[in-house]
């Protein structure tokens, strides 16, 4: 869907981009990376609509530097800043992108009423779009990017501005995008979390750098670390402190790993194969106390995100200051932000 290959964007003074290579290929996609990584400049780039200073880049074998009409012809773009008018309702401003795109009338109409009820704003279409909640315009913009039938969509921060049950549900949607319409995704976010849910592959930024490219199940892949929870009993009013213990005698070292919401004290252990999960279970029927699971600890994207930044196999092997102003001012808080949003 999208190749680029070693892709730099200078503006005066700040590197945005910094020899970018990496594929994307069908599915639903997340570019993550802190403010200022360089997802917007990459997606600019992308669409046509502001040149590369070196480097190559294609969109569905398009090459962004010649052929930025047709690519735009076939892919749909969101936004990440509020650019909808307030006076004219939702219907009237999705059919005009519509028309943009070189949709006819009739056409225009009848995609933009399957849109606008897709993102749930149906009942809300005449109204407007001043009047909206930011989950709302937040939706506009989706539609807008959809209703011509795009191959691809690029959507720029769709869950900025959104509260926790608004972005859950922009997420829904966006991968209901893909497994309803089958057009692929390209989601930019500079939250971690959100992506691991919603995305079959990461890309993650820092500094205009790639940091990483993987499936989100390799991201995510399991530990060797067990999670058990059991339950108490009249004999052990603590029951993850006698596992704890007995364990210990049985040669298995645990740690605390808090508490499972609504329900007893988690313990962590390293399993050494098959061997650890028989000693777990033989302990906890020996005790008398109820297993309630015992399962193996997945990454989660952040952790991955975070080891990789202070590895230093981030921004370091870049020369100047990618995606960060150069010079004195450069704030040391800026760097690697991405992994404070991440948490
Ligand atoms: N037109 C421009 N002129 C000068 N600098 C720019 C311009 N556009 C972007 N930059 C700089 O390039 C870097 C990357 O910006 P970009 O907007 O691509 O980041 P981003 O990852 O999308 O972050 P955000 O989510 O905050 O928009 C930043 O340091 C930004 O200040």
């Amino acid at each position: 869907m999208i190749a680029t290959e070693s892709l730099s964007k200078r503006f005066p003074g700040v590197t945005a981009l910094d020899r970018l290579s990496m594929t994307i290929t069908p599915g639903v996609t997340g570019l993550v990376g802190a403010n200022g990584a360089g997802k917007s400049t990459l997606i600019k780039i992308l669409l046509g609509l502001s040149p590369a200073t070196e480097g190559r880049a294609a969109v569905l074998g398009l090459d962004v530097s010649t052929e930025g009409g047709a690519i735009r012809e076939s892919v749909g773009y969101m936004p990440e800043h509020d650019c909808l008018p307030p006076d004219v309702s939702a219907t009237e401003f999705v059919v005009h992108m519509a028309r943009m795109s070189g949709l006819p009338p009739s056409a225009a109409r009848e995609r933009t009423a399957d849109t606008l009820r897709h993102v749930g704003l149906y009942e809300e279409r005449y109204r407007p779009i001043g009047g909206y909640s930011t989950g709302m315009k937040q939706r506009v913009k989706l539609a807008q990017a959809l209703v011509h039938d795009p191959k691809l969509v690029l959507l720029d921060e769709p869950t900025n501005g959104l509260d926790p049950a608004g972005r859950d549900e922009m997420l829904g949607l966006i991968r209901r995008v893909h497994t309803d319409f089958g057009i692929s995704v390209l989601v930019t976010s500079h939250l971690l979390g959100e992506l691991e849910r919603t995305c079959d592959h990461v890309v993650v930024i820092d500094g205009g750098a790639l940091l990483r490219s993987s499936s989100t199940s390799d991201f995510t892949q399991a530990t060797a670390t067990l999670a058990v929870e059991v339950t108490d009993t009249d004999r052990h009013p603590d029951g993850a402190a006698a596992l704890a213990a007995a364990l210990a005698g049985a040669g298995v070292e645990t740690e605390a790993g808090g508490r499972a919401p609504g329900a007893g004290r988690v313990l962590l252990l390293q399993a050494d194969g098959e061997s650890t999960y028989d000693i777990v279970r033989d302990t906890v029927a020996g005790l008398g106390l109820g297993l309630v699971r015992m399962e193996q600890r997945r990454h989660h994207i952040s952790e991955v995100f975070r080891s990789e930044n202070s590895n230093g196999s981030g921004s370091s092997g870049n020369s100047g200051s990618p995606g960060r102003p150069e010079g004195p001012d450069s704030s040391p808080a800026g760097q690697n932000g991405g992994g404070r949003d991440a948490a």
